[in-house]
């Protein structure tokens, strides 16, 4: 495969569609060929068993499946969108993959960690990330982030069926953020997300430009 499968992670209101549109607009500027794309998500499919998994109603969903859910989201976008992209030797930018099922549904619900990565790893055909960033944020600055977003009135941005659960749970995904993050040195980068949208960008532009070089032969 010739293309190069960049994700953004870390808690909800984190910052990562945000830096992640920096990045694609600092690569387009290069002339690559780029895909954004997002979990759950991303396809027609997928974008329906979203607001299916989103829905503040659902509040009578199961863990059991909220994770198949989220698996059959993704199998649908990996195979749909993000493989035939790589293939055609594009870069893909997506906002959550594997890791926001280990963390959000493992370490948040408590389900069972090995259960989820098998789920996501039949559902995605053991696609993996080449780089995995993680915007860490404190729980309080993230949730604050999300709470002023969703007073702006925009309908769109009004807390999920996610985001509405309580900060224990928010800590136990930030918490897994970082396990993941130590089970995986060679593929996640865990960058400082309580700073200045630049000076993030900073940090994860001069890391893209290295992983670029490691990638495209020129
Ligand atoms: N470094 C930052 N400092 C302060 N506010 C920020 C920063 N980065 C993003 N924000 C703001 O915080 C809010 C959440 O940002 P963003 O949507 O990028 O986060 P997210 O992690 O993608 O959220 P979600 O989990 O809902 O997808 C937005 O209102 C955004 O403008
Ligand atoms: C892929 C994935 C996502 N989640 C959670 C994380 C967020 O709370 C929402 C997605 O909303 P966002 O505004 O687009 O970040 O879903 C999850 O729990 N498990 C997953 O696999």
């Amino acid at each position: 495969m010739n293309g190069i499968f960049i994700t953004f992670e870390g808690p909800d209101g984190a910052g990562k569609t945000t830096q992640l549109k920096k990045v694609a607009q600092e690569l387009q500027k290069l002339g690559h060929d780029v895909l954004v794309t997002r979990e759950p998500g991303g396809t027609g499919i997928s974008d329906k068993i979203r607001s299916i998994i989103l829905d503040p109603a659902n509040e009578e969903m199961v863990d059991q499946a909220e994770v198949l859910l989220y698996a059959a989201s993704r199998a649908q976008h990996v195979h749909e969108l993000i493989l035939p992209a790589l293939q055609a030797g594009r870069i893909v930018l997506c906002d959550r993959f594997i890791d926001a099922s280990v963390a959000y549904q493992s370490y948040g619900l408590g389900v069972d960690i090995e259960m989820v990565k098998s789920i996501s790893k039949f559902a995605s055909s053991g696609l993996q990330a080449t780089r995995t960033y993680i915007m860490d944020v404190p729980v309080e600055v993230s949730l604050e982030r999300l709470n002023q977003r969703a007073g702006t009135g925009d309908s769109t941005q009004q807390l999920d069926r996610i985001e509405q659960k309580n900060v224990a749970y928010h800590s136990r995904v930030r918490a897994g953020f970082h396990q993941i993050a130590a089970d995986h040195p060679e593929r996640v980068l865990v960058i400082d997300a309580n700073r200045s949208v630049d000076q993030i960008a900073e940090d994860i532009w001069q890391d893209c430009q290295q992983l670029l070089e490691e990638h495209i032969s020129v």
